[in-house]
């Protein structure tokens, strides 16, 4: 307390280092557009120091760099740092409903209550009975039509996330809800990327009238608003209609406004949960389609990875049958392909802002109310031969899982992921079951040559790879056949 009040009066604590600035803008001319996090991993090693500065416009922003700060701020502070900066786009664009965004207060609250209650460790396994029947829809359409496999795992991670939260089956890739929900997350990352959106350096920007030169932000955000606002009436006034016809399928949204009337918790009830419900798909999509296809990337590049893996599962599953979550605890092999593709590209590697309370000083470096607060989980996990995709690193010499889950990937503190073992079982069910039937190897072209793939990412938020061409065939007559038995029913 008394450092920060000595900071505070006297300005004497240093802000964290960070690279020159100009008067002004700061760094505003020189941050980083190409994985970021990669670069301000390097300014840790330049500057010696845990946590680095970028300023931009007299903001100043936070990025922490190693595992000790993490854990210092994060966890053993975290009541006071688990809020989230607000940015004026985000409220303008309707956004301001979404859990990972909203500040730290008792909507939040309500929020992380219902997401702990249908996808804690304990209810997470509810929502196998999903997570196996639309992996059965992926292997028919990966089956019968590989070449789509990128849009196959894209209609797989959003069929998930709507039919766990309102019983809704997506039917194809022109699905009109999940249209309007991709179309809105677009637009939310483009204004997020900073620097992007003036009206978030400048918040008074908002008050100019809708003709004035330069606010073509205002149409931005109103087209945001409105698909926003539909993304989350259409699907919940469906479930509210299906339950008074008696034809609801079970879902969070069903269950959930079952408790609420149960209470007596009425509007404000049902408000918190239409908008909780939205964050499943805003935040369980885009970012499990990423580890899903980073998941097949590391297949396509590691040919003995997936020989060692198939050996576990033919011991442990058969020949005869696909896997179920109840082989997850005898194939330590699969799941340690399931966390190493976790660190190996990291879905969200600044993760999302977090900001302090009050006013603190960490290692003599002085962190004002506010500041946005990103951690590098990049930095934080590739430290040794990080490059190299190696399962093994989960294992013990024995070939048991280590203690290791890679809890970084997915934030720390209160605001850490809300559908983390969700996420995991998603993503392990698709590799294990793909494994079992599929043989994944680099696309050949007209000559019969390999098609070289590459490893190139996005650099938003969600980071995802770019598209690249691979091979998925089924292993042999036998995957063939469990592929024929699979009703096509949904495809
Ligand atoms: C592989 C998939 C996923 C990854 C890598 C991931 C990662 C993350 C990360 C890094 C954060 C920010 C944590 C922090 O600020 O400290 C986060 C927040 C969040 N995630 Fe996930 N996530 C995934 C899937 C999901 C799924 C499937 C759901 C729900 C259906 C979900 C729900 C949330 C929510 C609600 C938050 C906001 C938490 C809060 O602010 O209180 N995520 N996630």
């Amino acid at each position: 307390i008394r450092d920060i009040l000595i900071a505070r009066e006297s300005g004497r604590i240093p802000s964290p280092p960070g690279a020159p600035r100009l008067p002004i803008i700061g760094n505003a001319l020189t941050i980083p557009k190409r994985a970021p996090w990669e670069v301000y991993a390097t300014w840790w090693q330049k500057y010696n120091s845990d946590l680095v500065g970028i300023y931009a416009f007299g903001h100043l922003s936070i990025i922490v760099n190693t595992r000790k700060a993490a854990r210092e701020l994060y966890e053993r502070r975290s009541t006071v740092y688990a809020d989230r900066p607000q940015l004026t786009m985000i409220n303008l664009m309707g956004w301001d409903f979404d859990t990972s965004l909203i500040p730290y207060n008792d909507e939040w609250r309500a929020h992380r209550k219902i997401f702990h209650h249908n996808l804690n460790t304990w209810n997470a396994p509810a929502h196998h009975p999903v997570q196996l029947a639309q992996t059965e829809i992926l292997l028919k359409s990966l089956y019968t039509d590989p070449h789509e496999f990128e849009n196959h795992l894209r209609r797989y991670a959003a069929s998930i996330a709507l039919s766990i939260a309102y019983g809704y089956n997506v039917d194809s890739n022109t699905d009109n809800i999940l249209k309007i929900a991709e179309e809105a997350i677009d637009m939310v990352s483009k204004a997020l990327v900073p620097g992007a959106m003036a009206v978030n350096a400048i918040p008074a920007l908002r008050y100019l009238p809708d003709w004035f030169p330069g606010t073509g932000f205002k149409q931005f955000a109103k087209r945001s608003m409105d698909l926003v606002t539909k993304m989350q009436d259409m699907p919940f006034a469906h479930v509210k209609r299906s339950m008074a016809e008696g034809t609801a399928s079970p879902s969070v949204a069903s269950s959930e406004i079952e408790l609420i009337n149960a209470r007596g918790e009425g509007e404000q009830g049902e408000k918190y949960l239409k908008r909780a419900l939205g964050t499943f798909f805003t935040a369980g999509a885009d970012t499990t389609f990423s580890a899903l296809l980073t998941g097949i990337l590391a297949l396509v590049l590691h040919p003995a990875v997936q020989t060692r893996a198939r050996a576990e599962l033919d011991q442990v599953v058969g020949r005869g049958r696909l896997p179920t979550f109840a082989d997850r605890s005898l194939l330590p092999y699969v799941t340690a392909i399931c966390r190493e593709t976790l660190r190996w590209h990291i879905v969200s590697p600044l993760t999302i802002p977090h900001c302090p309370t009050q006013d603190d000083v960490y290692d003599g470096m002085f962190i004002p109310k506010g500041t946005p607060i990103m951690m590098n989980a990049w930095a934080i996990l590739h430290n040794h031969d990080p490059d190299a995709f190696k399962p093994e690193r989960f294992l013990t010499e024995e070939g048991t899982l280590n203690d290791d889950e890679v809890p970084f990937v997915f934030g720390l503190g209160r605001r850490n992921c809300a559908g983390m073992h969700f996420a995991s079982a998603t993503l392990w069910i698709m590799m294990a079951s793909v494994l079992a039937v599929f043989n994944i190897s680099k696309a050949r072209d007209e000559q019969g040559n390999d098609i070289p793939v590459e490893v190139a990412y996005t650099d938003g938020m969600v980071s995802t790879s770019l598209p690249f061409r691979c091979s998925i065939q089924p292993r042999d007559h036998a995957a063939e056949e469990l592929m024929e038995q699979i009703g096509d029913a949904n495809v």
